[in-house]
């Protein structure tokens, strides 16, 4: 293994963190969700979450390291999340990424569903947009959509052609969101602020249709 005991477990330490700050919010209804920091590049080696554990708990079985062909790096009873292939192809496309945080909300399925039809979500001048990096004036930001393939090696090759370096987020139809970020405290923070747009802009439609507010 590349990496030492003392980074394995500041890993696993940071994913509680990341895993219970999600689970307060109830963004890993029905054991949904998985998550990974980044140990090394090369070879690729990242922590993630052991699969279909219930996500709000703690317990000494939640993580294992993975490599970048998915694969436990160490013998180990726990299966990794059954959708690691996605991380690694994040960790893959996107070098910088260093954290990847993937949610399932009903703001964030609604929005997926809604706007699958062209692909990707666009929205503009809203201040949270600055909370995924993005300072310039009225900026408009485009969230790809992907279909929610059954075959994972399927999904993630879907997910491999569309992320960006710009956006560091990908939804996936009627499924969820993977963000990531070049720390783990910018993966949240990103993943924060693409939660706030899909509900600001659900809500919104919501309002309009209700002809509460004119547009
Ligand atoms: C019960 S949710 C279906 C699988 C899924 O989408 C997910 O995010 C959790 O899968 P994992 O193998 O990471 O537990
Ligand atoms: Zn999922």
């Amino acid at each position: 293994m590349s990496t030492t005991l003392e980074q394995r477990l500041d890993a696993f330490r940071r994913l509680d963190e990341a895993k219970l700050t999600f689970a307060r919010r109830d963004w890993f209804p029905g054991t949904s969700g998985n998550l990974s920091i980044k140990l090394s590049d090369d070879p690729l080696h990242f922590a993630v979450t052991a699969s279909g554990k219930d996500k709000t708990k703690l317990s000494p079985e939640d993580y294992l390291v993975v490599d970048g062909d998915s694969k436990p790096v160490e013998p180990t009873s726990l299966k990794p999340s059954a959708e690691t292939m996605i991380h690694a192809v994040v960790y893959r496309i996107i070098p910088k990424a260093q954290a990847c945080f993937h949610v399932h909300t009903v703001w964030n399925n609604l929005i997926s569903e809604l706007y699958f039809s062209q692909r990707a979500f666009s929205i503009q001048g809203q201040e949270l947009i600055k909370g995924l990096g993005i300072w310039e004036e009225n900026a408009r930001i485009t969230v790809p959509i992907v279909e929610n393939f059954a075959d994972i090696p399927t999904l993630a090759s879907a997910i491999d052609k569309v992320i960006t370096p710009e956006i560091p987020g990908v939804l996936i139809r009627n499924h969820g969101i993977y963000a990531w970020g070049d720390s783990d405290f910018a993966a949240k923070r990103h993943l924060e602020a693409f939660e706030f747009l899909f509900e600001y802009h659900a809500r919104w439609l919501q309002l309009r249709q209700a002809a509460v507010v004119t547009p």
